[in-house]
């Protein structure tokens, strides 16, 4: 895995000023902007500067964190901070992982993502479980081509039909455990408080402000 086998590198503190949040997805950018905002850091979409979406090739979520942080600090000059993020499910040996948006196809139909979800697991039979977890790596990469990354992880249950139009991608359908609404339904508050990103932005807030 990328990020394995590494010399431990000295954390680089991270001034307040600009950051390049090195996603396309406006349901993360939304996020990571909230929770970020107590932080005096100025977030600019990679959308805003007209980065490229890279081709995500690793096989791991830190891999794809990485070579997405990597070519936008890199082509702005300036950190970069992304997250490759995935609900992985149990009965399906952790699928769809790291292939979780590429589920939802060209057109990026979660709705259609997610039934596929449900009809993979109703396929393994009557038996198959419902658990399933969120993974949330995040890579933050310094112009010099240094990086540091954190991943983080919430688990949880399925339910079907989906609930709630107010998060993204597989929220819907994502019970945290211990809760009683789904990701979907949840105010983002609430969220940001237990799910996988907040889980991981924990940690780089340790280790960067
Ligand atoms: O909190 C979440 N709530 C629901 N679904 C989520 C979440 N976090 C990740 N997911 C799913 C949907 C997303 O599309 C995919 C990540 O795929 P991933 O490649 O990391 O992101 P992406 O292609 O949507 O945007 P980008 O690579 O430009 O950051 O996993
Ligand atoms: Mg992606």
């Amino acid at each position: 895995m990328s990020g394995e086998g590494k010399e431990p590198q000295a954390i680089r503190k991270l001034a307040p000023g600009k950051l390049v949040i090195a996603s396309h997805n406006p349901g993360k950018v939304r996020e990571i902007t909230a929770l970020l905002s107590p932080y005096g850091v100025e977030p600019i979409s990679a959308a805003e500067l007209d980065l490229p979406e890279p081709e995500e090739t690793g096989t791991t979520f830190v891999a794809n964190a990485e070579l997405k942080a990597m070519q936008a600090a890199d082509l702005s000059g300036l950190p970069a901070l992304a997250d490759d993020s995935g609900l992985c499910v149990e009965a399906l040996g952790g699928d769809p992982g790291i292939f979780s948006a590429r589920w939802a196809g060209e057109t990026k139909d979660f709705a259609v993502a997610m039934q596929r979800v449900e009809d993979a697991v109703r396929a393994k039979g009557p038996l198959a479980g419902r658990d399933a977890h969120f993974v949330c790596a995040l890579a933050l990469a310094w112009p010099d081509g240094h990086v540091e990354w954190f991943e983080g992880r919430v688990d949880g249950t399925l339910v079907w039909p989906p609930r709630g139009e107010r998060g993204f991608g597989y929220d819907a359908i994502f019970l945290p455990n211990g809760g009683e609404q789904t990701f979907g339904e949840m105010d983002p508050d609430a969220k940001h408080a237990i799910s996988h990103r907040a889980d991981a932005f924990r940690q780089l807030v340790a280790a960067v402000f």
